[in-house]
């Protein structure tokens, strides 16, 4: 990695961001000399959709990658070729099932009702101020918990103990950016003397594993128990799916596929969508014009006699949500969860820009800029505007994914895309149909350099109820 982003460190995306606007979108950082690691960042939306899709063999994410990230393990994130067609279409089929379809919503419900609702009651009653972005990783850390095992931990309480899962996800996080910084030779050093970030991420990969393993032998227990409710027989959990239903052989998954496919799905869905909800709220308490639409939009589609709460019933009433879902995407074209994605090529190559790639370089392809180039999104690229993603008509507004590239493109497209909505809906609506929320700001709210684009400092803020 080359001298000025390692002096850099604090301020990665912003730097990366810069460079690549004055050079038009496409640069070589060259690494130190001794460490073999040319780089090429490109945020140009004609790059990014050659190399995830119309030349997508030829950027595979490499064995580098499965190194680098080696805390996701077998998981699809990790996977190419073959081994990666197989588990997408595996996944693709729990997805797509129609058990599934009833299941997740019954989760995204309960858990808001049952799990947020609650605590931001207790939140109002005794007037605290809470970290939000804590706040949400819990509840969508449940969620996403729910779904992939069937077990929803109830992390979320007011007194806010320590959560295993969420505090290893986030050492990890940092350690795997500053692999992705520092020249292999080096981190890999670092691992072998078991010090700093690598002691930190040991610590956590071992902590991961141990909680899914721990819900992989329950598991097994109930299916051998068969069902004994209705509940049961109606769940359909990726990890009930992965023990159930057997490979291409009629053999039963590798016990670390599924170990690791299950903690990739918890990690894809909670920290990202946390992450988007906590940026989210605090460009609105910069915008109060854009939360005063909402609201607007709000009271014009539920019918809730005044002075009431409003109450999550099903998953279809959010999608009415037009100007919410248009801020949502403003909110993750400025602050991607996944700012960057690394590719290594596998034959030389001319990306549609005119630059020559050589295998020996890895790519990086930054979301970040993208979402920030004003050749892209226009002079007014910096401004939050989510007017930006609706039409004449008042509908969204398609933006192709190699310009709104926060949920990947091509064939390794995000598949939890839906899912993420309304995950984000369901909260952000029951929170600013119900209660004010006055963001308290003690620190400067930056990212925080991880492989997720969260805040370094949190956001704290109060919440009040709207009608006492
Ligand atoms: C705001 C929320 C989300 C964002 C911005 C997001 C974004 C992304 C991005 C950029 C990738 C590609 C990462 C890479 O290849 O390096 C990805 C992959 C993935 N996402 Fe999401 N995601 C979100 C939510 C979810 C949810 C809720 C789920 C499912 C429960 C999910 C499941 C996955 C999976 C399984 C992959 C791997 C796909 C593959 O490699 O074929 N994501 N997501």
């Amino acid at each position: 990695m080359s001298p000025t982003l390692l002096l850099n460190f604090h301020r990665f995306y912003e730097l990366a961001d810069e460079i690549l606007e004055i050079s038009g979108g496409t640069y070589l950082f060259k690494g130190l000399w001794f460490s073999n690691m040319d780089m090429w960042f490109t945020s140009d939306p004609e790059n990014v959709h050659y190399i995830t899709t119309t030349n997508y063999w030829n950027y595979p994410k490499g064995p580098e990658s499965m190194q680098v990230f080696d805390t996701l393990g077998n998981s699809l994130f990790n996977l190419d070729f073959e081994e990666w067609t197989y588990y997408r279409g595996l996944l693709h089929g729990f997805f797509s099932h129609q058990k599934f379809h009833q299941f997740v919503p019954k989760v995204l419900v309960d858990n808001v009702n049952k799990g947020l609702v609650p605590f931001l009651e207790d939140v109002a009653k005794q007037a605290l101020v809470v970290d939000l972005q804590d706040m949400f990783k819990r509840h969508i850390y449940d969620a996403a918990c729910a779904i992939a095992t069937g077990y929803n931990p109830k992390t979320l309480s007011i007194g806010f103990e320590e959560n295993a899962f969420v505090r290893a996800m986030d050492d990890a996080c940092v350690a795997m950016l500053t692999r992705h910084i520092l020249p292999g030779r080096c981190w890999k050093l670092l691992r072998w003397l078991q010090i700093g970030s690598e002691k930190r991420l040991s610590v956590a990969k071992g902590t991961l594993r141990q909680i899914v393993t721990n819900y992989m032998a329950t598991k097994r227990e109930e299916l051998s128990a068969g069902a004994k409710t209705k509940e049961d027989e109606e769940t359909f959990d990726v990890l009930r799916s992965f023990l159930t239903i057997n490979d291409v052989n009629d053999k039963e998954h590798p016990d670390e596929i599924v170990r690791d496919s299950t903690i990739g799905i918890i990690f894809a869905a909670y920290d990202t969508s946390s992450a988007t909800l906590s940026w989210f709220f605090w460009l609105l308490s910069k915008n109060p014009h854009v939360e005063t639409k909402i609201r607007e939009e709000l009271d014009s589609n539920f019918s809730v006699k005044e002075g009431q709460n409003w109450q999550l019933n099903s998953r279809k009433e959010l999608s009415k949500l037009v100007y919410l879902h248009a801020t949502l995407c403003e909110t993750l074209r400025l602050y991607p969860p996944v700012p960057l994605q690394s590719r290594t090529p596998v034959r030389p190559d001319i990306f549609p820009s005119g630059h020559h790639v050589d295998p020996k370089a890895i790519v990086v392809l930054s979301g970040y800029a993208i979402g920030r180039m004003a050749r892209v999104w226009g002079q007014d690229c910096h401004e939050f505007k989510p007017e930006r993603w609706i039409n004449e008509k008042g509908d969204l507004k398609y933006e192709r994914s190699a310009k709104f590239f926060t949920f990947n493109a091509g064939p390794r497209i995000c598949p939890g895309k839906e899912m993420a909505f309304s995950i984000m809906k369901a909260a952000a609506t029951t929170i600013l149909y119900n209660y004010h929320v006055q963001v308290v700001e003690t620190r400067p709210v930056t990212p925080k350099a991880s492989i997720i684009l969260q805040m370094k400092h949190g956001l704290r803020a109060r919440i009040c109820s709207r009608w006492t």
